[in-house]
């Protein structure tokens, strides 16, 4: 039987006899007082379920202090001085002997076992007994206090908390009596359903404890912004810092033109594979396309042109009107820069932009410690005229200067819609190797004549993940552990944006 258990028995059978607990700070369970912290619980669960009620009782209780609890189980210094005199001896014991014997309580007790009258000087400088023996007030009166925890004379409690041997402390305790639906049969209530009751049936007949939807939560101790949502903060930063402004990103859903044909990605290419990307089933398909620029797009892929001499496939409107979670937000870079197109195309003006965009994308992938179905990309966009692939080199050692990452290294990869193409690998320190940090390249023209931009106008564009780079900063060897329900809460404390000072 628990404690609670314990004193919901003893409370109830006193209520059902008496009527009434005067003070539960007089109750005694298994020869001791009560603990009153334990009480409040047992007393607040009873209440709430209307068998009993309760007032508080406060009050002031002199308490012994450790000093003094010290004098009431060991005896007052001075009695301790009295009983290291041997008795009757001519000489007693040396002032040095009693010291050795008594440490501090020596000197603290012997003036006053002299002034008492217990013990003498000796001949030779030490003590002898003065008494045969002696009554040790002091240790009584402590006792006394401690038993009842007050005393009648205040100016002796006065002395007694100058002395540093009691103090007064708040006790609250309890008044109790029968509530409404008073009752001495208590079912106990469940919190759990557990594998046992689940097995033997129980649960079917046990009653279970309410759900306390009042009870105040804890209160946290700072706010703090997710991991990625601060990587994600520190790169527009970075980005903002460098003059770039941001693309809009909020649409998760596009069509496979935008997201694969418009970048000139044929449309037998295997990442347009329903094994890498998310289709949409209801709607399946969009026919909000400019038709012109898509019959320039179909062009180019089936037969060619602007210099190029295409794939030579049979392209098909309807593989480009599927509907599709963003593979990557080169998809939002095509859109835009098709919109950029079409401004010079109607004002025969030609502005530069720097873009970037920090959102989600999907992809259908098997999922591991470090692979999700979803994740964020970074994406760096400029357009200008005369741009080379010097201007995309020196720009990303820009971009990763700010990361504080200094030594980068290219090697030539492979985008349908980017030529050349560069992953990009940084040397990290801690891992003493060159990882890949993202992927790059220059826009190919097959993706930008059609759109209509200026002949002359080169785009280079890079890549990269943020959950990657989070997981390096933050530590995080499980990608589950960054993301979704089992987020670890921990890092809310290892990355407030403020904290509550206590
Ligand atoms: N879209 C590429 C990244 C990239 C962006 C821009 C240019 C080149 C590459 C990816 O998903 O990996």
């Amino acid at each position: 039987m628990s404690l609670r258990e314990a004193y919901t028995t003893l409370f109830l059978s006193i209520l059902d006899k008496d009527g009434e607990i005067k003070d539960t700070a007089d109750l005694k369970h298994e020869g001791k007082s009560v603990d009153q912290e334990t009480v409040i619980g047992v007393l607040k669960s009873l209440e709430s379920r209307e068998v009993i009620k309760y007032e508080t009782i406060s009050r002031e209780q002199l308490v012994l202090t450790e000093e003094g609890a010290d004098i009431a189980d060991n005896g007052s210094y001075e009695a301790r001085v009295f009983y290291a005199v041997p008795e009757g001896e001519e000489n007693g014991i040396s002032v040095a002997d009693l010291k050795s014997k008594l440490g501090q309580a020596a000197q603290f007790g012997q003036g006053r076992a002299i002034k008492n009258k217990w013990i003498k000087k000796s001949a030779n400088g030490g003590f002898t007994r003065a008494v045969e023996s002696i009554v040790d007030e002091s240790q009584n009166l402590l006792r006394d206090i401690r038993e009842k925890g007050a005393y009648h004379d205040e100016k002796v409690v006065k002395d007694l908390k100058k002395q540093k041997h009691i103090s007064a402390s708040k006790v609250t305790s309890y008044r109790v009596v029968k509530g409404d639906k008073f009752t001495t049969q208590i079912v106990k209530e469940e919190t759990d359903i557990t594998e046992e009751m689940l097995k033997s049936g129980e649960w079917k007949t046990a009653t279970f404890k309410k759900y306390n939807f009042n009870a105040a939560g804890v209160q946290p101790r700072s706010g703090a912004l997710h991991p990625l949502m601060k990587v994600r903060e520190e790169y527009r930063q970075i980005f903002l810092e460098l003059g770039f402004s941001e693309m809009p990103t909020a649409q998760y859903v596009e069509s496979s033109f935008w997201n694969f044909d418009a970048l000139f990605q044929p449309q037998q290419h295997p990442a347009r594979d329903a094994h890498d990307t998310f289709f949409l089933s209801d709607p399946a398909t969009s026919d909000r396309m400019p038709m012109d620029y898509v019959e320039r797009v179909k062009q180019v892929h089936s037969v060619g042109g602007y210099g190029s001499i295409g794939y030579g496939y049979d392209w098909k409107i309807a593989e480009a009107e599927k509907l599709v979670l963003r593979t990557h937000t080169t998809a939002v870079s095509s859109n835009m820069l098709y919109k950029l197109a079409k401004e010079f195309q109607e004002t025969g003006e030609w502005k530069p932009v720097k873009w970037f965009s920090i959102d989600k994308v999907f992809r259908n992938e098997t999922l591991d410690a470090t692979h999700l179905a979803e994740f964020h990309q970074i994406e760096g966009v400029v357009a200008d005229r005369g741009l080379t692939l010097g201007d995309l080199i020196g720009t990303l050692h820009g971009f990763f200067k700010k990361l504080g990452i200094q030594k980068l290294r290219f090697k030539p990869a492979y985008n349908p819609y980017t030529e050349p193409s560069m992953e990009i690998f940084a040397w990290h320190d801690g891992l003493n190797k060159w990882v890949e940090i993202g992927n790059s390249g220059m826009f190919r023209p097959e993706m930008l004549l059609p759109m209509g931009l200026p002949e002359d106008v080169a785009v280079i564009a890079w890549g990269l993940s943020t959950e990657r780079p989070t997981m390096i900063k933050y530590g995080y060897n499980n990608i589950r552990d960054l993301v979704g329900h089992k987020c670890r809460l921990d890092m809310v404390n290892r990355n407030p944006i403020a904290r509550v000072d206590k």
